[in-house]
């Protein structure tokens, strides 16, 4: 594929680009910081990866997106506040709230009605440019933000990781590849997400997670990410010593999400 053709994951950066200037006509950063210094306490998303795991349960992000670029609509009975409660209610560690809106049908509110139903620590799943959307994350009550590596450069991860830490929040750096990973590395941060989706082309490879294993030193907590729809897909990755997961849509199409959950992890 050539470097000029447009595809999914280099629209929505352009959008997300757009969306920052529109927003700072409307709200000033300085506004925003002021609304942030105001929001509810951050939740605790990294020490709650590491406790679960360390019980040697699953910890498992919940995730909650109406829809996606790959799959359409996901689902249309969409009450984030329901939802979470019931991951809540069916051994949830942490929540993922997609706030995307061209892509994903996303909101802001989402994120804030989610987290007000539950007693989880939330991330903000968007696509992350640009210091201001930090800033908005916990101006929204944001506990963690994604940092995405193949939408940032080495300066730009540093900078929004620490920007965030600066505000109380956690991070998860997301990878896919090699090349991707021993960039995030250098980022001081404990969460090491392995998306199995290539964000470019939509295939996902669950080997992805397993080849870059032995790259990542025994500090990092390892999240595999993406295309974890059945039994066999978590026994595969426990197999691997992988026991941390962020899964969306396999819960999204069910009817009740927080039942799929048990049923993937618990039972
Ligand atoms: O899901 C997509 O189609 C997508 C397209 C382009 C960029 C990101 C995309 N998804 C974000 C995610 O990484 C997933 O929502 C998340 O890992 C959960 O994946 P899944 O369990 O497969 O819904």
């Amino acid at each position: 594929m050539s470097n000029d053709t447009p595809t999914i994951l280099k629209k929505i950066v352009q959008r997300k680009h757009e969306e920052v200037a529109e927003r700072s006509q409307v709200t000033p950063i300085k506004e925003l910081y002021k609304t942030a210094e105001k929001a509810r306490s951050p939740r605790l998303f990294t020490q709650a990866m590491l406790d679960k795991a360390a019980t040697g349960q699953p910890a498992v992000i919940a995730e909650i997106k109406k829809a996606s670029p790959s799959k359409g609509i996901l689902r249309e009975n969409f009450i984030p506040a329901e939802i979470a409660l019931r991951y809540e209610d069916c051994g949830a560690t942490c929540l993922s709230i997609l706030t995307d809106r061209d892509f994903f049908q996303g909101q802001e509110k989402f994120l804030m009605e989610a987290r007000a139903a539950s007693s989880l620590p939330v991330i903000r799943k968007d696509f992350i440019v640009d210091p201001y959307q930090v800033v908005e994350a916990r101006a929204i009550n944001a506990d963690c933000i994604l940092l995405i590596a193949a939408c940032l450069t080495d300066k730009q991860m540093s900078e929004l990781n620490l920007l965030a830490h600066e505000l109380g929040m956690d991070v998860l750096i997301e990878v896919h590849n090699r090349a991707e990973l021993d960039r995030a590395l250098q980022v001081p941060n404990r969460l090491i997400g392995i998306n199995n989706r290539d964000l470019h082309t939509f295939e996902v490879k669950l080997e992805h997670t397993w080849d870059l294993l032995p790259f990542i030193p025994e500090d990092r907590l390892v999240i595999t990410e993406s295309g974890i729809l059945n039994r066999e897909d978590v026994t595969a990755m426990q197999a691997h010593q992988v026991n941390a997961f962020l899964v969306g849509e396999a819960f999204m199409r069910a009817e009740d999400p927080g039942k799929a959950l048990k049923e993937l992890f618990f039972s």
